[in-house]
């Protein structure tokens, strides 16, 4: 049984790591901290969780309690794993981060994007980026491991297998995305009310957004040369759900996409490549750890279209992580994680 400590209980993060776990027949969660709500039972908070985890109450993160775990999750703010994450692995406990304090591999340009200094540049030689897909030897090995952003999961997923190929201009990649609105976080805004999300759907950090750098650190490496990529996000009114359609321009028109794609993720557990002339829905992938993707040539032109959706709590976030956890601690990849989407 492997023992599980989760840093952060109380976001939307946390309480899924909680449901994917309450199902894991090979995990128990030991430690799960809150500092607001410390003293708190689970099941006081989380309705759904009762019968779950009777006696698991949040408790103040302590070093002591978390280091005698075998892994601990971050489902923190950026810059809490910096803090915490060297601690844990001098006690020997693999750390598992949700947020995105281990995912670029240039300390200077996570600093410049998330605007604060990095906090534990020491680690980044060993963190491992977390895509299964894409790493999954060195997952197997690692101690430390960054769990992709969501609209990066999405997006690299259903880029991949074009790039790869060296079968797309990489110099003029498009990545039109829509998030749900759970990919804000619990934490209270204006911006996430109801009133200022429903009936209505927005673009937002056109400049630039956060994820840009890591989508095109992992793109470049599948290219194996510097990509250009244009990525906008939009806030739509559902409350789970990743919808990326992705744009590039194909250098050789006489391959078949179809048999490329499906060849790509033949051996992947939580890649599902629809049959030509799908349109993959949000709501096939709610509460499932699955990326659904179908590839497109609109008329038989030049332009491919990819259309990837997934859950941004799931895969996006809490299922890729125990997936994770699965390949660390060698056990079957899919434990825990066998959940089909709800329709409707
Ligand atoms: N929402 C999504 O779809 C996705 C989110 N992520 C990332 O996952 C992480 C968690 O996001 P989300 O679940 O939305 O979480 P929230 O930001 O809503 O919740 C954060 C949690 O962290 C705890 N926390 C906050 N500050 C600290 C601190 N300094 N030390 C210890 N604990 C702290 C909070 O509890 P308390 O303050 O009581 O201690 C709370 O439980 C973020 O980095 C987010 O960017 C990644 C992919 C998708
Ligand atoms: C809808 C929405 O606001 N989404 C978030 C991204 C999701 C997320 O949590 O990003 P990290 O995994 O990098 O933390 C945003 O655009 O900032």
């Amino acid at each position: 049984m492997v023992k599980v400590g989760i840093v952060g209980g109380t976001g939307y993060t946390g309480v899924e790591l909680l449901r994917l776990l309450a199902q894991h027949p090979q995990a128990e969660v030991v430690v799960i901290t809150s500092r607001s709500e410390a003293g708190l039972a689970v099941a006081d908070m989380y309705p759904n969780l009762r019968g779950h985890y009777d006696g698991l109450a949040f408790s103040v993160p302590d070093i002591k309690t978390l280091g005698a775990c075998d892994v601990v999750f971050f489902a923190t703010p950026h810059g809490v794993a910096h803090a915490l994450a060297g601690e844990l692995l001098a006690a020997g406990t693999k750390v598992i981060d949700l947020s995105a304090d281990f995912r670029l591999q240039d300390a200077n340009e996570w600093a410049k994007w998330y605007g604060q200094p990095h906090g534990a540049p020491e680690l980044l030689d060993e963190a491992v980026y977390g895509l299964p897909e894409v790493n999954r030897e060195q997952i197997k090995k690692a101690r430390l491991i960054a769990v992709p952003g969501c609209y990066p999961t999405a997006t690299q997923l259903g880029f991949l297998p074009l790039l790869e190929a060296g079968l797309a201009d990489a110099a003029h990649l498009i990545a039109d995305c829509k998030s749900g609105v759970s990919g804000a976080g619990r934490g209270a805004s204006v911006g996430s009310l109801y009133s200022e999300t429903s009936e209505s759907m927005k673009a937002y950090a056109v400049k630039g957004h956060r994820h840009l750098p890591e989508i095109r650190q992992g793109l470049r490496r599948a290219a194996g040369k510097d990509v250009g990529l244009t990525f906008v996000p939009h806030l739509t009114p559902m409350i789970r759900g990743i919808h990326s359609t992705l744009y590039a321009t194909v250098v050789d028109r006489s391959v078949d996409l179809q048999a490329l794609f499906e060849k790509r993720y033949a051996n992947e557990p939580f890649v599902d490549v629809m049959p030509a002339g799908s349109h993959p829905e949000t709501r096939s992938v709610r509460g499932a750890n699955v990326c659904r993707i179908a590839v497109h040539r609109p008329q038989d032109g030049d332009l491919v279209v990819v259309l990837s959706v997934i859950d941004n709590l799931v895969k996006g976030a809490s299922g890729q992580a125990v997936q994770n956890m699965n390949i660390l601690f060698g056990l079957d990849e899919r434990l825990g994680l066998s959940h089909a989407g709800m329709l409707p």
